[in-house]
């Protein structure tokens, strides 16, 4: 018989993933992020770098390979439409160390919990007539309000230009871990060096559903696309186990840790061969404990990565 406590277990990676199929269709693609660019570039720490970190991809330079992608598993959704981008990126240092970021153009995910994953994508698959039911969006969202957040920032921004042109937030907070043992708790955001720059509605309704493909090649033919990486320093009201919540950012501090700049599109192959993990950090850096979503991530890019042909 299930124990009270099995009841309440929490979705497996392969729950994870047939969520997320259920809305989207198996396309044997990745489960989300399906349709994305790989780029390779590199990483320059900044000089204060190391004194918050004594992890080497934060006192010398390392090589990148990343992907640029739209959130959610359809390989044709179009540039055009609002939603999350991401950017993840693996860093590899000279000494070998490696460490994988998978970040989004969002400050916040849309759920605390992986149980609330799978209700918010249960209550979107489609059903009478292939089209979610309104009603069950609704009452999902009612009694999850921490699920809204999310859909409510993407709503009320602009849809990126470029790819280059966002910030992203690897949204979950990390500790870093200096050379004298002292500890500083932080989320890291990208800043585009190009500046934010989004669409106006009418400029995005004349965009064709694949523009970000030739922007971004047009782009690196001329010049790296390049993010400064900084750390907003954490303070004794800011929560670290909620990915739903934001911190005021604006009234952090923040220190600059480096410089990544994508220099070229790269064959796909490179970076379907791999998965990026973001529990994938080295000595210097780590996740945060008591969120709940951050540990599931990685047993769900596991499957994901297990089922997909590319
Ligand atoms: C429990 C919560 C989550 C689940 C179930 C989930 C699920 C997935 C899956 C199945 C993939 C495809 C992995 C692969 O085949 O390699 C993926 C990719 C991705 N996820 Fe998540 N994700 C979650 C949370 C997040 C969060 C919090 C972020 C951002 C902070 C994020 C950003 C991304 C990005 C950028 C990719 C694309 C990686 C690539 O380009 O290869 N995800 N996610």
């Amino acid at each position: 018989a299930l124990s009270p406590a099995a009841a309440e277990e929490e979705p497996d990676g392969e729950a994870l993933v047939n969520a997320l199929n259920g809305v989207f269709g198996d396309h044997k693609m990745r489960a989300s992020h399906a349709k994305g660019h790989c780029i390779t570039g590199s990483f320059t720490p900044a000089e204060e770098a190391p004194s918050l970190s004594e992890a080497a991809i934060f006192s010398v330079p390392s090589s990148v390979i990343g992907r640029f992608s739209i959130g959610g598993g359809n390989p044709k959704a179009s540039d055009a439409a609002k939603g999350a981008r991401g950017l993840a990126f693996r860093l590899t240092a000279g000494d070998g160390d490696s460490a994988d970021f998978v970040t989004l153009s969002v400050p916040m995910f849309f759920a605390r919990t992986p149980a609330q994953v799978v209700g918010f994508l249960e209550a979107r698959f489609p059903g009478e007539g292939g089209k979610p039911n309104p009603e069950k969006i609704k009452a999902f969202a009612d009694a999850n309000p921490e699920t809204t957040h999310q859909g409510a920032w993407i709503a009320s921004h602009p849809v990126p230009a470029s790819y280059a042109s966002t910030n992203y937030w690897a949204i979950h907070a990390y500790t870093l871990t200096n050379a004298e043992d002292t500890t500083t708790t932080v989320k890291l955001k990208l800043l585009p060096k190009a500046g934010e720059v989004g669409l106006t509605d009418e400029e995005a309704a004349a965009k064709s559903a694949d523009f970000y493909s030739e922007e971004l090649r047009s782009r690196l033919a001329n010049a790296p696309a390049e993010f400064e990486l900084v750390a907003i320093i954490g303070e004794e009201s800011d929560p670290t186990d909620d990915p739903t919540a934001r911190w005021p950012e604006e009234e952090r501090q923040s220190v600059p840790l480096g410089t990544l700049e994508i220099g070229s599109l790269e064959d796909d192959a490179t970076c379907d061969a791999t998965m990026f993990d973001p529990t994938n950090l080295p000595k210097g850096i780590a996740g945060p404990d008591k969120d709940q979503i951050f540990p599931a991530r990685t047993p769900a890019y596991a499957v994901s990565f297990s089922k997909r042909a590319n």
